[in-house]
């Protein structure tokens, strides 16, 4: 098995690519937007997983959308803020919860933390084309479109991750989750994006759940056989069957919003009976999600 990397090596990198570290916030996907919501899951759910949000519902969400970078005055149409984040916790009746930590791009430019670091250093010491060039699968990634939204209500989000579901009857399905809005896709493009407000997603999204909700489905990409279950780099194809697992209800912005910001840790890891990692980066980032978390709480000021 591949020796864990330091967590500390990897946010020294990550603000070192950033700029310098800003007290409080997350090395990466520093700005962001706390939602609360609601899941209720499909007459499907319970045959792909016999966990508990998936046998009946509802069950509150808390739901931080975030840009990519770890710079936390980031314009929202700033070419750099893609990938948008999308971080769901799952607030489950016997009091634990259950997370997906998500973004807007179906891929990864890694597949270990070890080249994560690699990667990240890379950037910071400004010699990023000369990791491209031997590393294929960061180069495609650094090419696929990174869309700007128009609304973090109107972009598909990806949880590369591989997991494995296990049902009552003990059946087992292996998959990748995705978030589809309802509303439909709408981007901007550099131009119009460049003429918005630098908050203008966070505004967007009052103005629409005060009109009423924004929906999402929860589904699942499911894996054929010989499908890469332990590298986010290689996308399934499109073809690939996907389960409906339910629907994500937006309902309001959270009022609490700068403390919901400042203690909320979302874990791709944190998952319940009937859910495990099928991908080894699954348990891999937690440790360096857990000292980026100690590290931004231990400055609360
Ligand atoms: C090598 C693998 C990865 C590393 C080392 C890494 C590192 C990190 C770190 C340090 C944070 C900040 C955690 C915090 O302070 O709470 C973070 C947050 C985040 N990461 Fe990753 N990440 C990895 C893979 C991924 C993948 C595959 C995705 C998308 C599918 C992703 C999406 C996000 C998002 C959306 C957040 C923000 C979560 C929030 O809203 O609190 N990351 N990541």
């Amino acid at each position: 098995m591949a020796q864990p990397v330091d967590p500390q090596a990897t946010l020294d990198a990550l603000d070192q690519a950033f700029g310098g570290h800003q007290p409080g916030a997350r090395a990466v996907h520093a700005k962001g937007l706390v939602v609360e919501g609601t899941f209720v899951p499909s007459p499907d759910a319970a045959g792909v997983s016999r966990a508990p949000h998936f046998q009946a519902g509802p069950t509150p969400v808390t739901i931080r959308f975030s840009n990519f970078t770890g710079v936390p005055t980031q314009a929202d149409g700033d070419a750099m803020a893609s990938p948008r984040g999308m971080a769901l916790k799952f607030h489950l009746a016997d009091g634990t919860d259950t997370d997906i930590v998500a973004h807007s791009v179906d891929g990864f430019p890694v597949a270990t933390t070890a080249d994560f670091l690699a990667m990240v250093q890379a950037a910071a010491a400004r010699t990023l084309p000369a990791f491209l060039a031997s590393h294929p699968a960061a180069r495609a990634f650094e090419a696929l479109p990174k869309p700007i939204p128009a609304s973090y209500a109107t972009l598909g989000y990806f949880a590369v991750n591989a997991l494995r579901f296990t049902n009552a009857q003990g059946q087992v399905t292996t998959g990748r989750y995705r978030l589809v809005p309802e509303a439909g896709q709408a981007l901007l493009t550099p131009a119009e994006a460049a003429g918005r407000p630098a908050d203008y997603l966070a505004a967007e999204m009052a103005r629409r759940l005060a009109q009423g909700p924004a929906r999402f489905r929860l589904m699942l990409q499911v894996a054929e056989t010989g499908d890469r279950v332990d590298d986010a780099t290689v996308a399934w194809p499109e073809a690939r069957w996907q389960v409906d697992l339910g629907t994500l209800t937006l309902t309001g912005i959270a009022s609490d919003q700068d403390f919901q910001q400042r203690t909320l840790l979302f874990l791709p890891g944190r998952l319940p009976a009937g859910i495990e990692p099928a991908d080894p980066m699954v348990d891999a980032r937690t440790p360096i999600y857990g000292a980026s978390f100690r590290r931004r709480l231990g400055e609360d000021g």
